[in-house]
């Protein structure tokens, strides 16, 4: 079940009804106040607004136990998720105010004309002299928006400027929301070369596979500036540094275990790359069809790869028979597809990451009796393993030393300054990656991506603090 908190204004009338009987019928039909404002108040009557948590089934249950009280009138029912995203999320400020006509000249023509040449002159000033310093465009086609699949360009637009403000807030990174209406990969890879002078880097989000694998590399050949797809690399940094920390709550090694991954999109391929990378030896992928096999043929290229990977066990199964035995089951598919005698039937000290948005693979309630670690996507429950740890703090490493991509090398350090934030004197089952709000999220994997892309020899630009 999923939770929103919602605003119910109502009058009482003092005579017929008091506050008490008002929070008794709200919590008789489901409901949970939060919080209680008087907006009038005179000797008869008063109106309150009464924010009340509750279930995606029981809301209707609560207004309705509210309109059959006596005494009371319901003015209005807002949804506080609603009313955050009136007029959308972000907005544009300009860095100095324009106060007189002098400040005019400078900003804008004649003065403008200078800063115009110089960069002609020389496109790298681009890169100081505009706001592709510090700007990402986060772009979709909103094919595979979150679990909810392609509900095109206009629906997915909350999404994205969610994620810009994320870019804002957690690392001062500016980010432009852009989404396509186009699902066609030449006219997607073309609109984006052809918008990219703008901006510092390129985040891609929810096009859906296996699309995204070739307009990703496409881009990533063509542009100078780094090309990141969210939902494949986020994904993978996150889920490795999230694995990093359990199993060393459970006490078990990367070489050890046998993973099954489900849902081999754009998350599931990334993941199961970088699990290979970090030495996992026994990796058993699985999509609609059943499992991935070694030694199978595949039409789609990114499957025909895994199955030439000697760790990926050779034996056709269906997802409920891989998951025998599993010491980690990893879903980056869709939600509700496994319940609790499944993971029952996994190997002892299991660890579940249920990251399908925004139902998971399992019912957290069903699962944790019989799981060591278990996590999520969502922000609800202990263990949010989400890509929102992973990008912002790569692209502010990535713009500051002006990385012209974004390479295995860094992505690993990514993943490995996650899970250094939690302590190893603080890990437990319930803590195996920091919240998003720790600051030393972002600080550590800008440390770790700059130090990475210096290495690599991809950064055109020494930080000040690495000189
Ligand atoms: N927690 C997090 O940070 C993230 C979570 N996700 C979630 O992971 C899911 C997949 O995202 P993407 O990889 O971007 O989508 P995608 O559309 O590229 O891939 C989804 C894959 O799951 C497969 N699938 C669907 N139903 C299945 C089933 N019943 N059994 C096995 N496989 C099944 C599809 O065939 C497809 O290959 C979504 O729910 C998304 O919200 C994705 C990225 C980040
Ligand atoms: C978190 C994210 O990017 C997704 O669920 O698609
Ligand atoms: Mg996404």
């Amino acid at each position: 079940m999923s939770y929103n908190s919602v605003v119910i204004r109502m009058e009482l009338i003092h005579a017929e009804v008091n506050f008490g009987e008002v929070a008794s019928a709200i919590a008789k039909a489901g409901g949970d106040i939060t919080s209680i404002d008087v907006i009038r108040s005179g000797p008869d009557f008063s109106v309150r607004d009464i924010t009340v948590q509750v279930g995606d089934s029981n809301e209707t249950e609560v207004i309705q136990a509210l309109k059959e009280l006596p005494g009371t009138k319901l003015i209005n029912v807002s949804d506080r998720t609603f009313l955050a995203h009136l007029g959308g999320k972000i907005s544009i400020q300009p860095t100095l105010s324009i106060k007189n006509r002098d400040d005019l000249s400078r900003v804008y023509t004649p003065g403008v004309a200078r800063v115009c040449t110089a960069i002609h002159e020389n496109p790298r000033k681009a890169f100081s002299l505009t706001i592709k310093r510090n700007t990402v465009a986060v772009i979709s086609d909103g094919t595979a928006v979150l679990g909810l699949g392609d509900i095109g360009p206009h629906a997915a637009a909350p999404v994205m400027e969610g994620k810009a403000m994320l870019f804002k807030q957690l690392a001062d990174v500016d980010a432009f929301p852009i989404c396509l209406d186009t699902k066609d990969t030449e006219e997607i890879i073309r609109t984006i070369q052809a918008i990219s002078p703008i901006f510092g880097g390129i985040n891609l989000e929810d096009i859906s596979s296996p699309r995204c694998f070739e307009i990703e590399t496409r881009l990533a050949e063509t542009l100078d500036i780094p090309v990141f797809h969210d939902d494949q690399h986020g994904t993978a940094v996150v889920v490795i540094a999230g694995l990093i920390n359990a199993l060393k709550v459970v006490g078990k090694r990367m070489e050890h275990i046998r993973v099954v991954v489900n849902g081999i999109g754009a998350a599931g391929v990334s993941i199961c790359k970088m699990l290979l990378a970090a030495g996992v030896t026994r990796l058993v992928p699985v999509d609609r069809e059943g499992a991935i096999v070694y030694g199978g043929s595949y039409e789609l290229p990114m499957w025909d790869w895994l199955s030439k990977q000697p760790q990926v066990e050779a034996k056709p199964c269906s997802l409920k028979e891989a998951i025998v035995g599993a010491d980690v089951f990893i879903g980056v598919s869709r939600g509700g597809l496994l319940q609790a005698e499944d993971v029952q039937k996994m190997a002892p000290d299991s660890i579940v990451f249920a990251m399908a948005n925004p139902h998971p693979e399992i019912d957290p309630q069903q699962a944790l009796p019989h799981v060591r670690v278990f996590a999520t996507g969502r922000s609800d429950y202990p263990n949010q393993i989400n890509n929102v740890l992973v990008f912002p703090g790569i692209f502010r490493g990535t713009l500051d030393c002006r990385a012209r991509t974004i390479n295995e090398p860094m992505k690993l350090a990514a993943a490995r300054a996650i899970a250094s934030v939690v302590y190893d004197n603080e890990l437990n089952e319930q803590y195996i990656i920091p919240s998003i709000f720790n600051e030393q999220v972002v600080s550590k994997v800008r440390h770790a991506v700059i130090e990475a892309a210096i290495l690599t020899g991809v950064a055109r630009r020494i930080p000040p603090d690495f000189r």
